[in-house]
């Protein structure tokens, strides 16, 4: 094939497509049946989208005539897809490594949030900051996500709790989607905590009646760009009632519904969730059976969060009996400050050894269903022709060593690539 094309990875010792079908989503069976190549390679065209894959000799063959901006010889390496982080709080300002050490003494997550701490102290220091200070800090975060391999993330706002300050994260996390390499999935979280001087119900009202419509407006002036709706379903938060009107009023302004559900005390969120055809829920460590049955048949993904369940030592959630019962299973770092974690590496090998899943199942987790998750595994989340050319190059013979090196990718990873292009390159320790 001749013409210009802006990438070729040659020659990899195994490259792992994730699917090769276009399938949306993958349920227990085919996340065990990953799709992998060995001495493969890809092609991405000028407009950053993946033009071919397939064995080595055969791309030399179709290809050689062809010229490119780029020949990076993956030769002993292995390319996966780029990493799709499905939950994460990274917009904030203030420093909770106290509450750390609280935790460690003993008080629960319940306890510090109860007493004014939690949330409530990011949301004191967040209304503070200027959206300079914090598209300044978000920025350094999302390129340190970059780094461990996640390429699409979704971000949600949720420490402003009043109208001005969600809409200044929003317009933070808009400003990243504009000039920043990531790919954004963009979450409006007002209903994250209930704020001082409100119950519940008069916060749910305040959002349904003032921040939603001015959401709208703002989403379709093309200021923002809002793709989910999500609330804190949880007791002492915001009951099931609550949580109810606040996720049909944001489906009724266009949002995808994709929620913090049955965390810290069963809620039965899961059930709603799957009544009012969420996209995704995340937590689920409570979900009840029926709950489980219902997300299943909804095709509602759960999106598990290994870090939060490993920090709050909280029981892990159910991912064995959610894969078998044929719910879509996905993982996120859930990166905010009580569980600072932005590595989808780690997240993946806490979901190996803590929620019992295969390497397979947590990569097609973070890849694929993550996508899904965020209704964008059409694009993201499998090499495949015609997919963006977000892809990761790690320095290892075989796949799997991104996820069995507790903490290696640091080393491991040596290229994260977006849209064709190189965003990073590991030089490695100088002189060595
Ligand atoms: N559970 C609610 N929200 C976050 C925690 C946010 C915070 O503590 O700042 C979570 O997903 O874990
Ligand atoms: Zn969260």
């Amino acid at each position: 094939m001749a013409g210009e094309h802006r990438l070729l990875l040659d020659n990899a010792q195994q490259l792992v497509l994730v699917c090769t079908k276009g399938e949306k989503y993958l349920l227990q069976a085919g996340m065990q049946d990953l799709a992998v190549l060995d001495n493969a390679s890809v092609v991405i065209g000028t407009d950053g989208c993946v033009k071919a894959v397939g064995h080595a000799d055969v791309i030399r063959q179709q290809f050689s005539e062809a010229s490119f901006e780029k020949i990076i010889d993956c030769s002993g390496k292995c390319i996966l897809p780029g990493l799709v982080d499905a939950h994460t709080h990274p917009v904030w300002a203030g420093d909770r490594v106290h509450e750390f050490a609280m935790k460690l003494a003993g008080a629960s997550y319940m306890d510090i949030h109860q007493a004014g701490g939690g949330i409530h102290f990011t949301v004191e220091h967040t209304q503070k900051a200027s959206e300079e200070e914090l598209f300044n800090t978000f920025k350094h975060r999302l390129l340190r996500m970059l780094r461990t391999g996640t390429t699409l993330v979704e971000c949600k706002s949720g420490y402003g709790l009043n109208l001005e300050t969600e809409l200044k994260m929003l317009r933070v996390i808009e400003q990243a989607r504009r000039l920043l390499d990531s790919n954004i999935s963009s979450t409006y979280c007002g209903a994250h905590s209930v704020p001082k001087g409100k119950n519940a119900t008069e916060a749910t009202d305040d959002i349904i009646s003032n921040h939603l419509p001015k959401l709208k407006e703002l989403n379709l002036n093309g200021e923002i760009h809002v793709n989910n709706i999500d609330v804190f379903c949880e007791k002492g938060v915001f009951d099931l009632n609550c949580t109810r009107r606040i996720l049909q009023a944001g489906k009724g302004i266009g949002l995808q519904i994709n929620f913090h559900g049955d965390e810290l005390h069963p809620m039965k969120s899961a059930e709603l969730g799957a009544e009012l055809g969420a996209q995704a829920i995340s937590h689920l460590e409570e979900i009840s059976d029926e709950g489980i049955a219902a997300m299943a048949s909804a095709k509602c993904a759960a999106v598990l969060l290994p870090t939060t369940a490993y920090m709050l030592r909280l029981k892990q959630p159910q991912a064995r009996k959610m894969l078998k019962e044929g719910v879509i299973v996905a993982l996120g770092s859930d990166f905010n400050p009580n569980a600072y974690c932005y590595s989808m590496p780690m997240v993946m090998h806490l979901a190996c050894v803590n929620m019992k899943m295969s390497m397979k199942e947590a990569l097609a987790a973070a890849t694929i269903n993550a996508a899904y998750a965020l209704g964008r595994s059409h694009i993201h989340g499998s090499i495949e022709n015609g997919k963006q050319g977000d892809l990761i190059i790690i320095n290892s013979s075989r796949w799997e060593h991104l996820i069995y090196q507790f903490g290696g990718h640091q080393e491991l990873i040596e290229y994260v690539i977006v849209k064709g292009k190189v965003i990073y390159k590991n030089e490695g320790i100088m002189g060595y």
